[in-house]
């Protein structure tokens, strides 16, 4: 069968199914193979399109586009690309999420690879079994924190795989130089553990003199295979991702998306919500639910706005409360901080505070933001206390997915009297209020780390550095006009990704050279051009250069 050119229906990367032309199912043997009319990529799609909307439930949806994927990836491609803001939602937070809690039992063909620990020690060579030719970029998870929704193993691969696609769709990475991973270092979920369709080993998870030399096989090999890969770690719990990001930020291409992605595209948000308040950083108060990978990244990013305004470290962090499961992190609480939280402990408390209404009534805060993964941890009381002293309050309730949002769309523009700058992690519609259509914000990684990661692959960066994170940030913010700004519009369109990733690569190749980071020589003189000319189009007369 695989010798035989009709193969070629069975290839997703190839296939073009009732596309391919007389000329083509006369020389690939197809003839008799497909109903006779030839068809254009635009009518394929508007069938699936149909066939998409048929479905009326959003896992179905999923399913639906995913096994399209592995019969056409031309075609899901284009569909997905003309179809964004009907799409994502669907191939990546929230349905994704829904789809990642029923992995095992909705299992249908593997996509990616994993690496359990019983392949200590034969991690290289499985690599060879990869049958693409390159590989150019790789998510890779462990399973132990998908959105917000816990620990789910192996079931995770559904993050590495959605967040890939927003990396095709949304920048222009070539799909089959894409390599989704997921890391089996077991699960402590026991529902998981007990599931007769769950995929990964079967025991809780490995202590860390097993996991990091597993994660460090890991990186050795892929970098050994691919030295141009770049690697994004995806949705590692708190205990390991800081660790990991330190240990190989400097020797490997790769970022942690949680922290750094996450940085970037809300230090965007809150420049424009700055500029929407018209209160400047200096005078804002920012109250964090939520001090793990994402708050602690956003912070550190927030933290150049300071820096940028002249203040030093040690008076910005005074700007900066944070609220975890005791409470508000104080130098007094009593606890061992790790030293992410220590940075940011307040020591000017001799009391707790142990609630989120507690730290709201006693600060003020002018920006609340929730990356806590808890649902409806902001309740009307702790918005509408927030609201009685700031005019315009910024809220941000980014967990994902919208099941842990901190509050919706719509409570937080009633709550507030239509006043909040409002942002969310996963998307909401607009909301009609007081015969005004509020439309919210999306703060997601997902509008930074597709052009982050073109830039830095195809400059051939060494590392990906702080600098270029800024960078994506402001390159972003700037995608919302003044007029816009002032309506609580603080961030762009979905539907204008692909130019936002284009711009926001080549930003950061542009630091990557100012940097010394870059080691493609001759630097391109048209940076922007260079960029396009890399960029997956789906297209049956796609011809791909890198
Ligand atoms: N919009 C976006 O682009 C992104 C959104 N996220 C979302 O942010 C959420 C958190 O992610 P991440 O930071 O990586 O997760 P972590 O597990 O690293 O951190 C979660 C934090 O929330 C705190 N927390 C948990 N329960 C409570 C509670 N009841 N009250 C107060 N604080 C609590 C934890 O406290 P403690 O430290 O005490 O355990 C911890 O500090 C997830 O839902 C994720 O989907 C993440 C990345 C990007
Ligand atoms: C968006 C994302 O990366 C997260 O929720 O983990
Ligand atoms: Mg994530």
């Amino acid at each position: 069968m695989q010798n035989k050119p009709s193969f070629v229906l069975r290839n997703p990367s190839a296939n073009k199914g009732t596309g391919f032309n007389d000329e083509e199912r006369n020389k690939l043997a197809l003839k008799g193979l497909l109903p006779p009319k030839v068809e254009t990529l635009q009518e394929q799609s508007d069938r699936a399109l149909s066939q998409f909307t048929s479905f009326t439930n959003n896992l179905e949806k999923y399913i639906f586009l995913n096994c399209l994927r592995d019969r056409n990836e031309t075609l899901f491609y284009y569909l997905l690309m003309n179809n964004l803001e009907l799409m994502f939602p669907i191939i990546y937070t929230p349905t994704v999420g829904e789809a990642c809690q029923k992995f095992g039992n909705e299992f249908r063909f593997a996509q990616g690879m994993y690496f359990a620990t019983q392949d200590k020690g034969s991690i290289r060579s499985m690599m060879d079994n990869w049958p693409a030719d390159g590989v150019d970029i790789i998510v890779v998870s462990d399973g132990s924190r998908i959105l917000g929704l816990g620990d789910l193993g192996t079931n995770g691969m559904g993050i590495p795989v959605g967040k890939l696609q927003l990396y095709v769709a949304g920048a222009g990475f070539h799909p089959t130089r894409t390599l989704p991973v997921i890391i089996d270092a077991g699960t402590n979920t026991k529902k998981y553990l007990e599931d007769k369709y769950y995929l990964g080993e079967r025991h809780t998870r490995v202590a860390d003199d097993q996991y990091y030399p597993l994660v460090d096989e890991f990186l050795q090999a892929a970098f050994d295979k691919w030295p141009n890969v770049l690697v994004q770690f995806e949705d590692i719990s708190n205990d390991h991702c800081f660790k990991l990001l330190d240990d190989y930020r400097d020797k490997f291409l790769c970022f942690n998306d949680d922290i750094q992605g996450t940085g970037s595209v809300i230090l965007s948000g809150f420049i424009n919500s700055v500029r929407a308040v018209q209160k400047p950083i200096t005078e804002q108060r920012m109250v964090f639910l939520g001090a793990g990978s994402a708050g602690i990244g956003v912070a550190d990013c927030i933290m150049s706005l300071f820096e940028e305004a002249g203040v030093s470290k040690e008076q910005a962090r005074k700007s900066f409360w944070f609220v975890d499961s005791k409470g508000l992190i104080t130098t007094t609480r009593g606890d061992t901080l790790t030293p992410q939280k220590r940075a940011y402990a307040r020591e000017d408390y001799d009391y707790q505070l142990k609630s989120l209404l507690e730290v709201v009534r006693d600060v003020k805060p002018t920006a609340l933001i929730g990356l806590s993964g808890i649902g409806a941890s902001f309740t009307q009381e702790i918005i509408e206390e927030m609201s009685k002293h700031v005019e315009k309050p910024i809220i941000f309730a980014l967990s994902n997915p919208t099941t842990n949002a901190e509050c919706t769309a719509e409570q937080a523009y009633q709550w507030t009297d239509g006043r909040c700058i409002f942002a969310s992690g996963s998307p909401f519609k607009p909301v009609e209020y007081k015969n005004h259509t509020f439309v919210p914000g999306q703060g997601n990684n997902m509008y930074i780390f597709p052009g982050l990661g073109l830039g830095a692959h195809l400059c051939r960066s060494k590392h990906v550095t702080d600098a270029m994170i800024i960078t994506a940030a402001k390159t972003l913010s700037k995608f919302v006009d003044d007029s816009e700004v002032v309506t609580g519009k603080i961030y762009p369109g979905l539907q204008h990704i692909r130019e936002i990733s284009t711009k926001i690569a080549v930003r950061v190749i542009e630091k990557a050279y100012e940097e010394g980071m870059a080691q493609l020589t001759p630097r391109p003189t048209d940076i922007e051009a260079f960029v396009r000319m890399n960029q997956y189009n789906p297209s049956y007369d796609q011809k791909f250069n890198n």
